[in-house]
């Protein structure tokens, strides 16, 4: 038992704090002097689909519009290992979030095999969530640049309130897990201030509250791409746990 809650532990550790790509190419690629961020950011996403390795989800596709691009191009020249300060650090992001447990016969059965982050298991590029994270170098801001797919349709011609509610899960999530994980999600509250277009491309920016013993406050706001347009505010709270609970069933 011992043993299965320290891979699980370890699972939880990798989940957070993997080697951030931030502008490294972990291919032989990487070598080549690239002439611009655009060559750069194809070399990255070619060797992430052609590695054996785990695919990492946050880098660009073809079904990436202009302005996912735009905006992926504007935070990653900002990271660690770029002119421009490294303000931030890119969270790649895989579509198992514990590949490596082997634990208990609860997580046995329902994880081991078959069980996959959903957010990352929609075959069709482009068709639901295509997001990449980036974290302030203080950790105190969380940015998501997302782009909504068809198949996130709620109202007429509009994103799903549960959909928008899963983006701002998996971003505050992953904000409160590099601060203190492992953790779940306590209580989630949210506010539809306005719909936002299917297809369209926003911005889901966290920032973290306070913090109370084991407890994270961590608000969320989704907005235009330029900021003009608020189209959801929430708050959350999380709250670390041991690994031991997970295995409460
Ligand atoms: C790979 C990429 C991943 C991307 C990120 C995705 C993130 C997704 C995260 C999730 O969605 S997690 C899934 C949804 N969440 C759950 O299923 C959690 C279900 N609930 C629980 O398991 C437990 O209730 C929980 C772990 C949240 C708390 O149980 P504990 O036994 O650890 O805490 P306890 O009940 O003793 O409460 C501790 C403190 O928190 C407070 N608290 C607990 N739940 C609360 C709540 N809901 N609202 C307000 N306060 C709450 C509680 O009052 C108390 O305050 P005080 O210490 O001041 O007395």
């Amino acid at each position: 038992m011992a043993k299965n809650l320290f891979r699980i532990f370890r699972s939880f550790q990798s989940f957070v704090s993997l080697p951030f790509t931030k502008n490294q190419v972990a291919h032989p690629c990487a070598s080549v002097a690239f002439r611009t961020t655009f060559d750069r950011t194809m070399v990255q996403a070619l060797a992430s689909f052609f590695s054996p390795k785990s695919r990492d989800f946050s880098l660009p596709n073809s079904s990436w519009g202009e302005e996912m691009i735009r905006l992926y191009e504007f935070y990653n020249n900002q990271c660690e290992g770029e002119n421009h300060g490294g303000e931030w650090r890119r969270l790649p992001s895989y579509n198992r979030s514990l590949k490596y447990a082997s634990g208990g016969v609860y997580l046995s059965k329902i994880i081991q095999s078959k069980a996959r982050l959903f957010t990352r298991n929609i075959r069709e590029p482009g068709a639901a969530f295509e997001y990449v994270v980036f974290v302030s170098k203080d950790e105190q801001r969380c940015v998501c640049v997302f782009q909504s797919g068809h198949l996130l349709e709620g109202p007429p011609g509009h994103v799903h309130g549960g959909a928008i509610a899963t983006m701002i899960d998996t971003v505050t999530g992953s904000h409160a897990s590099i601060l203190s994980a492992p953790v779940m999600t306590a209580n989630l509250n949210i506010n539809y201030r306005s719909p936002i277009p299917l297809g369209n491309t926003v911005l889901v920016e966290s920032c973290l509250d306070k913090r109370e013993g084991r407890k994270l406050f961590i608000s969320c706001k989704v907005t235009s791409t330029d900021g003009s347009k608020l189209h959801t505010e929430a708050t959350a709270l999380f709250l670390s746990i041991n690994v031991s609970h997970l295995l409460r069933g």
